[in-house]
Order: C-alpha cells, then sequence, then structure tokens
C-alpha cells in the first residue's frame, strides 16, 4: 500500500487541493463500484471520480460510509450529465448527485461536456457559481473543454473554473488544450491517462518501464505526475489498483520525459468535445 501521505497534493486556484493521483471508475457498474473503491481506499486512494451518468455514484457513497475515513480526509468528483444542462436543471441534478453520493458537499463539481450544438454552457456555469458560492461545491470545473469553449466561459462569467479533465495520454496529448487549460490558470487533469490500456504496448513505454523496473502503467503514469497533470486510472483489478498510485518512489530522466511525449499521434479514443452530443440518460 502507498501511504496518502506519499500522493503530493495539486493546490487548485481557489486554494482547494486535490491528490494528484485518484481512482476513475467509468464503466463500473454500480453494484462492482464500493468493492472498487474500497480496494482503492486501502491501497491509499484518497480521490475517486465519477460522473452521474456513469451511474455509479450510489456505489461510491456506499464506499465512502463503509470506509470509516472521515468525509473530508477523501476527494470525490462527479459531473453533470449532458441532458441536464440549463440553470434549473442543473441545480436539481446536483441534488441529486448529492443524494445518490450520500454527501452535504461534493469537493468538485465538473460540467461533462460542452455540448456546444445545445449552447447551454454558459448558462449552466452560472448555476454552477450559485453552487459554489453557496459551499455546495468546493471547487466547479469543466471537462472535454476546447480553448474556444474556455475561452467563451471566461469571458461571460465570473468564477474561473478549477480544473478541465481532458483526454490526454501518450497517443494523444492535446497540447493546445493543455496550454490554453493552463494559461487560464485552470489545472490539467488527464481522463483516459493509459489511452484505455491501448498505449501501454508501446516500445517506447516498455523501455521506459524496464528501466526503472515498474510497469508500462507505471511508467506512463509517473509521465502524468511528472508533466504536472492531475491523473485518474481507472482499474476493477486489485493488484493494477494498488500498482498504479505506486508512482513515487521512482523518477524518470528528461530523456525519458521526452520519449512519451514524443508519441504523441492524434490518436483521440473518446468523442469529439466539438460536436459530442449525446444526453448521458440510459437509452
Ligand atoms: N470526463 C470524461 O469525459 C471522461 C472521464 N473519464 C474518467 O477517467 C477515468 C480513466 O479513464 P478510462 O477511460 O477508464 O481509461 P484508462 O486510461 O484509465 O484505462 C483503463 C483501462 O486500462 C486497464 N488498466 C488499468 N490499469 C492497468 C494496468 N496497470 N495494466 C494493464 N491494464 C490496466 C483497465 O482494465 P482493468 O480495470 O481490468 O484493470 C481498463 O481497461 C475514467 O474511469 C473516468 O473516471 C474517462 C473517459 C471520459
Ligand atoms: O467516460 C466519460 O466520462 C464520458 O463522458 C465518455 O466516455 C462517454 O460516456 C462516452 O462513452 C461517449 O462515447
Amino acid at each position: 500500500m502507498v501511504s496518502p501521505a506519499q500522493v503530493p497534493d495539486v493546490v487548485l486556484n481557489n486554494g482547494v487541493t486535490v491528490p494528484q493521483v485518484g481512482l476513475g471508475v467509468f464503466k463500473v457498474p454500480d453494484d462492482a463500484t464500493q468493492q472498487n473503491v474500497e480496494q482503492a481506499l486501502e491501497s491509499g486512494y484518497r480521490h475517486i471520480d465519477t460522473a452521474a451518468g456513469y451511474y455509479n455514484e450510489a456505489g461510491v457513497g456506499a464506499a465512502l460510509r463503509a470506509s470509516g475515513l472521515r468525509r473530508d480526509e477523501i476527494f470525490v468528483t462527479t459531473k453533470l450529465r449532458n441532458g441536464d444542462q440549463g440553470y434549473e436543471s442543473a441545480l436539481q441534478a446536483f441534488e441529486d448527485s448529492r443524494e445518490e453520493l450520500d454527501v452535504e458537499v461534493v469537493d468538485l463539481y465538473l460540467v461533462h461536456w460542452p455540448v456546444p450544438s445545445k449552447d447551454l454552457y454558459v448558462e449552466t456555469w452560472r448555476a454552477f457559481e450559485k453552487l459554489y458560492a453557496d459551499g455546495a461545491a468546493r471547487a466547479i470545473g469543466v471537462s472535454n473543454f476546447l480553448p474556444e469553449h474556455l475561452a467563451r466561459l471566461l469571458a461571460e462569467t465570473d468564477v474561473v473554473p478549477a480544473v478541465n479533465q481532458i483526454e490526454v495520454h501518450p497517443t494523444y496529448q492535446q497540447r493546445a488544450t493543455q496550454a490554453a487549460t493552463r494559461a487560464a490558470g485552470i489545472a490539467v487533469e488527464a481522463y483516459s491517462p493509459l489511452g484505455r490500456g491501448a498505449d501501454l504496448d508501446h516500445p517506447a513505454v516498455a523501455a521506459v518501464a524496464d528501466a526503472h523496473g515498474v510497469t508500462p502503467a507505471q511508467a506512463i503514469l509517473r509521465w502524468h505526475v511528472q508533466s504536472d497533470r492531475i491523473v485518474i486510472p481507472k482499474s476493477v483489478d486489485p493488484e493494477r489498483l494498488a500498482t498504479n498510485i505506486d508512482l513515487f518512489g521512482f523518477e524518470l530522466s528528461p530523456d525519458e520525459v521526452a520519449a512519451i511525449d514524443a508519441l504523441d499521434s492524434d490518436a483521440r479514443l473518446g468523442s469529439d468535445p466539438a460536436t459530442a452530443a449525446f444526453s448521458q440518460y440510459p437509452s
């Protein structure tokens, strides 16, 4: 087990701190989520990333209650479903998430996707600003926001997002979006940080992993950590779960970081934020 104290905190632009490595639970069925999160907490994780659209917030909440840890020892992120964008509907959806999670306060609440075709993300952000002002969310942020979406939010609203959670892995690095995010003082959080497993077999990754006697996943996750990104790998395998956070006993050289940087090849795995418009309600 990694001691939670070994995992560095990232200080967000409002002073709230978040453990740099967290557990993502996308695609973990609700009835398996409690066990997954409990195992993660035992392995040293203190940061969990879920979403209303993952339909497993209740499992996360059950693990929080069963853990015996104080609520303020675990950082919980959840996200607004695309179909709930809009001022009143976002406020109601937040209440629903709070109930599912069984928490008073959400640590980080994200607008899951911009859905520009609906043109509701500015109005939605106003609701997020209210939740933040009320203290119901300790930090508010966005996900899948491209530079143009960030620019509009910055121009038309008051609270600068604390986080932009975007797809980043060795073969898809979104450098322009990372740069625009950081330029606005917003932390970059990498989702699908292992390329959903697809980047693990790359020979350049294997070479770095072999040099340090670690797994390819550890090599990639250490690359994220040294590149100042918050990172939220998913694993339901207890051994992989444990090693994915065991990143603080080795360090990549600048050449090794550069070797992984060089794998960028525009290999997006997820949806395109410029056009994605799915509602995230079960069909
Ligand atoms: N905001 C957004 O739009 C999005 C957010 N996310 C968030 O990011 C999180 C992580 O992204 P995700 O897409 O799940 O992909 P990841 O890059 O985290 O990859 C997960 C896959 O890699 C496997 N894996 C994990 N660790 C290892 C390891 N050490 N060795 C070999 N295989 C491994 C997992 O299998 P196994 O479980 O069997 O170990 C799973 O198949 C999500 O769970 C979610 O919280 C993800 C997508 C979009
Ligand atoms: O995992 C997420 O957080 C996502 O938003 C997406 O992966 C989404 O749910 C999806 O699968 C779109 O194709």
